[in-house]
């Protein structure tokens, strides 16, 4: 889920294994050279997913070894989490929603589409009803990682080969 960690975690579990780190978000705006917010703005949420998932196919076509942070709603299309359990071996960090909430409104909310211009108490109920209608997805994931605090060690024995 947005807030839960995926891409510093996914920055840091890269370099601990030597692999190529990706986050799916970045890799996006510099294939399309633009942001997320412009892409939603342009195509809408329907166009965002597409380029998304064509986004994740060619980080399989391009990357041996990596750590590929995906976005939050990544999971939640088309048949996405089969398509990353296919390639790899895939993570849900499970972090509770006043955490997610308390984390995501000490940033710039503009910068994720679907949150911005939410109040405190809007952004509080969008994250509730929103991991639970994920809930069904981010459980396909092989692992599941639980809680506030993590620790980088246990990522890593969870997927080193
Ligand atoms: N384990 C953590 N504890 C506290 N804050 C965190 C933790 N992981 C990430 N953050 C903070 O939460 C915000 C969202 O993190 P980010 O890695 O961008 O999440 P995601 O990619 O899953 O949306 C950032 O401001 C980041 O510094
Ligand atoms: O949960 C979502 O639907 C989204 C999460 C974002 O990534 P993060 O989870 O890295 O914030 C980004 O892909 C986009 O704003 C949509
Ligand atoms: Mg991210």
């Amino acid at each position: 889920m947005m807030g839960a960690g995926k891409t510093t975690l996914g920055r840091q579990l890269a370099e601990r294994l030597g692999y190529t780190f990706v986050d799916l978000d970045e890799y996006l705006e510099q294939r399309e050279g633009c942001s997320i917010a412009q892409l939603f703005a342009a195509g809408g949420q329907e166009g965002f997913r597409q380029k998304e998932r064509q986004a994740m196919e060619s980080v399989v076509q391009e990357f041996e070894q990596a750590v590929v942070a995906t976005g939050g709603g990544t999971p939640c299309f088309f048949d996405n989490m089969a398509f990353i359990n296919q390639h790899g071996t895939s993570i849900f960090l499970d972090v509770p929603s006043e955490e997610l909430t308390q984390r995501l409104l000490l940033t710039n909310l503009s910068q994720r589409p679907l949150l911005a211009q939410k109040s405190e108490e809007e952004l509080k109920d969008f994250i509730v009803k929103t991991l639970a209608e994920r809930l069904v997805f981010y459980k396909q994931a092989k692992y599941t990682v639980s809680g506030k605090r993590y620790n980088i060690g246990r990522l890593e024995s969870l997927v080193k080969p």
